[in-house]
């Protein structure tokens, strides 16, 4: 979360307390934050709870509801205790899954299982792309304008799935449909401030292509703060490691899952962005991998800028480095076919 979420949430806390009258309350409630409802879809998983946890935080979202086939009763009655904004209401099963969405104004989608050391997220393909598909067929019939959120891997393939259901429903629309590579751009940050000795909360590195692998492209030559700190091989290295850095993660956890807590971090951030633009506040920009012109590929990922109907304005790719130019010639095989792969997919029976 940016320090400014949390002053915000802070400060909303503070006013709350302060006002003696239930109906000052609600006034600045309307006033400052329509009432938007966040649904997450997956939300008593290893992301599920604390990206639960953080959105319950965020003064932006007035109703939030948990979906997941087993436990949300206990993760919503847990997260409901906590006093801020949002009314918290836990959903399991297929038959709540329709009052889980109804209504909802962003679906965040973290169900699905995660990788084990040795398997790519390609691995993950049989299992998550049915859990998607159904779960998408559910969103075209209950909240077909909800802006999609789509955590779950393999984003390559689950983003392409969830646009073909979309299509075959009658209800898609490009602009409402994000893959969550923020995560990418988290760890960009980190790794780079950290080599280049750079107060973190400064930083910014855009992170483009996709989410696996050599898909993920940060492009550290349009970091900021510049430095000339860095060698060509501190660029390869710091290149590599963000696009090994969930291999790092499910490595380290040793086949207990992949990363959970960054994940909700960087999910959350994302999710608060599209409430931003969807409540007008201007120049919101965050990068995410949504259907695009920038490159030959039908998806990519890319700065956007998000507005009142989701996607605003794609930002193209701006000037690369060499290195960032062979990278992004080599990923463009492996992106396509998980794009592929992701249509067939749905548009199989
Ligand atoms: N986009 C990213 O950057 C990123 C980062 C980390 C993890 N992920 C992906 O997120 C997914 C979830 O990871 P996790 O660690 O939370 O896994 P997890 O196994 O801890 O949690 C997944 C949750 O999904 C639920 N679920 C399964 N089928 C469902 C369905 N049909 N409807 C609703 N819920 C369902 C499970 O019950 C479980 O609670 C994985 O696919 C993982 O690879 C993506
Ligand atoms: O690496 C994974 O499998 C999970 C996620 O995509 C990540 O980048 O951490």
């Amino acid at each position: 979360m940016r320090p400014s979420m949390f002053r915000s949430v802070f400060s909303v806390v503070r006013r709350q307390e302060s006002s003696s009258s239930s109906v000052i309350r609600r006034s600045f409630f309307s006033e400052a934050n329509p009432e938007r409802k966040v649904a997450i879809l997956g939300a008593a998983g290893g992301i599920g709870q604390p990206l639960s946890l953080l959105m319950k935080h965020n003064p932006l979202v007035s109703s939030l509801s948990l979906y997941d086939i087993a436990g949300t009763p206990g993760v919503a009655a847990d997260v409901s205790h906590i006093n801020t904004r949002a009314i918290v209401k836990g959903f399991m099963s297929d038959d709540q899954l329709g009052e889980a969405l109804e209504g909802s104004d962003v679906v965040v989608i973290p169900a699905g299982v995660p990788r084990k050391p040795g398997m790519t997220r390609d691995d993950l393909f049989n299992i998550n792309a049915g859990i998607v598909k159904g779960l998408c067929i559910a969103i075209a019939k209950y909240c077909p304008n909800a802006v999609v959120n789509m955590i779950s891997n393999p984003v390559n393939s689950t983003v392409p799935i969830a646009s073909e259901v979309f299509k075959k429903a009658g209800t898609y629309n490009e602009k409402k449909l994000f893959g969550v590579t923020t995560l990418d751009v988290v760890r960009a940050k980190t790794f780079y401030a950290g080599k280049a000795n750079l107060d973190v909360s400064g930083v910014n590195v855009p992170v483009v292509g996709g989410h696996a692998g050599v898909t993920i492209l940060p492009l550290f030559s349009q970091a900021t703060p510049s430095t000339n700190a860095l060698s060509n091989e501190d660029i390869v290295a710091l290149t590599k490691r963000t696009q090994d850095g969930g291999t790092e993660v499910v490595e380290a956890k040793a086949g207990k899952g992949s990363a959970t807590l960054s994940m909700a971090y960087a999910g959350a951030l994302f999710a608060d962005a599209c409430l931003k633009g969807l409540n007008g506040v201007p120049d919101i920009v965050e990068c995410s991998f949504v259907q695009s012109t920038v490159t030959e590929l039908p998806f990519f990922a890319s700065k956007v800028k998000l507005g009142k109907d989701g996607v605003e304005e794609i930002h193209g790719l701006g000037s690369l480095s060499d290195y960032e130019k062979e990278g992004l010639e080599k990923l463009k095989a492996e992106l396509k076919s998980s794009i592929d792969k992701g249509v067939a997919f749905a548009n199989q029976s």
